[in-house]
């Protein structure tokens, strides 16, 4: 018998990062070959007749795991009963711009719909907020969807998975070894320049990859800055922010979430209180996936540089909270 669809809610559905994700989710890449999915689309008024085009789209593909699509404006409707919620949409950066520069114009985005995800998807929702700057964003939002209730606050989370993917290749290119074989890697902290890419457990079919490389100036002026300043790097490329393979990254982290994963994957998810990070700031951790959750991976030695680099990341977040407060 075939399974019950699953109501997958995704805003910006207009936009570019909607246009590459849509159809990977209706495939069946995302909950799995054997799941159908029911699209909730949200966009702005002015952006409903667009949305109404790529639902055409949808629709002649004849996706057999499509089990349904529609558009709104109105977050109530887009979140009803919703099992995942994707946060895309969010105005982009443009040349020039800083995440920070992005807080004010769209944190007002998240208190609404934080509270409107709460009162109406499902209780167990899990809710992926992409659209930048991601993790204070996520932290508007579950802020939001706390004082209402019903959902649960660790399914808050920011995305990180595409510093992970990033920092995977950098790291695959410089070694010569096949991204598959590499295990073990965490991005710390913020999904901006901050972010601590930590590849000192990375192993590649048993051997250490921190002791292939074997070269920390490389790490410190090369590796980090690339995989930190890859966003702004392919704005400059392309004049448009990073759409197919932000759409990648967002199908990566929530199928992992909900499928499980053996390996390490690199969650932006509400601290807890582990390595130090106050709890409640949305951060990029090493979290292992199973049976629909997950958890931060324990016990990791974090040696001076590295507490160096987290305390940084750290203190941006806690920048950024600060900026925010007056929101919530
Ligand atoms: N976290 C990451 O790794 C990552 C990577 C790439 C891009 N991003 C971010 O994702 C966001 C979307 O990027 P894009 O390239 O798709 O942008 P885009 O401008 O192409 O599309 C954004 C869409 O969001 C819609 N939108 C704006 N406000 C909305 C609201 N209140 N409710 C619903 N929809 C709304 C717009 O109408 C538009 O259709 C940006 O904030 C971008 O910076 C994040
Ligand atoms: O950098 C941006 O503004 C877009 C996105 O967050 C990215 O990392 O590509």
């Amino acid at each position: 018998m075939s399974k019950a669809p699953l109501r997958v809610a995704v805003t910006g559905a207009a936009g570019q990062i909607g246009y590459s994700l849509l159809f990977r989710i209706a495939s069946g890449e995302m909950l799995g070959k054997d799941q159908p999915v029911i699209l909730q689309l949200l966009d702005l008024p002015q952006a409903q007749q667009a949305v109404k085009g790529v639902i055409m789209e949808l629709d002649d593909c004849a996706f057999p795991l499509l089990a349904g699509a529609f558009t709104t404006d109105d977050p109530a409707v887009a979140f009803k009963d919703a099992d995942v919620c994707l946060l895309v949409g969010a105005r982009p950066r443009s040349k020039g711009m800083e995440r920070a520069d992005l807080l004010t114009a769209n944190g007002a985005i998240f208190t609404v719909q934080g509270k409107a995800i709460a009162e109406n998807a499902k209780e167990d929702v899990k809710v992926l907020v992409v659209g930048n700057p991601c993790n204070t964003n996520a932290y508007i939002a579950r802020a939001a969807a706390i004082k209402v209730g019903r959902t649960n606050p660790a399914n808050y989370h920011g995305m990180l998975r595409l510093d992970h993917n990033r920092a995977l290749t950098q790291l695959a290119q410089k070694t010569g070894r096949p991204v598959s074989s590499l295990k073990q890697l965490v991005v710390w902290g913020n999904h901006s320049p901050s972010m601590y890419a930590d590849y000192r457990f990375v192993t590649s079919n048993g051997d250490s990859v921190k002791a292939l490389i074997n070269d920390p100036v490389w790490n410190n002026d090369v590796f980090l800055p690339t995989v930190g300043k890859r966003g702004a790097a392919i704005i400059e490329a392309r004049g448009l922010s990073s759409a197919a393979s932000a759409a990648n990254a967002a199908i990566d982290h929530i199928r992992d979430w909900v499928l499980g994963s053996d390996e390490w994957v690199t969650l932006g998810v509400p601290s807890d209180g582990s390595y130090g990070i106050p709890e409640g700031i949305v951060f990029g951790f090493p979290c292992k996936c199973s049976g629909g959750k997950y958890e931060i991976i324990q016990g990791l030695e974090i040696d001076e540089y590295s507490r160096g680099k987290i305390n940084l990341t750290l203190k941006e977040l806690e920048d950024e909270r600060a900026a925010v407060a007056s929101m919530l």
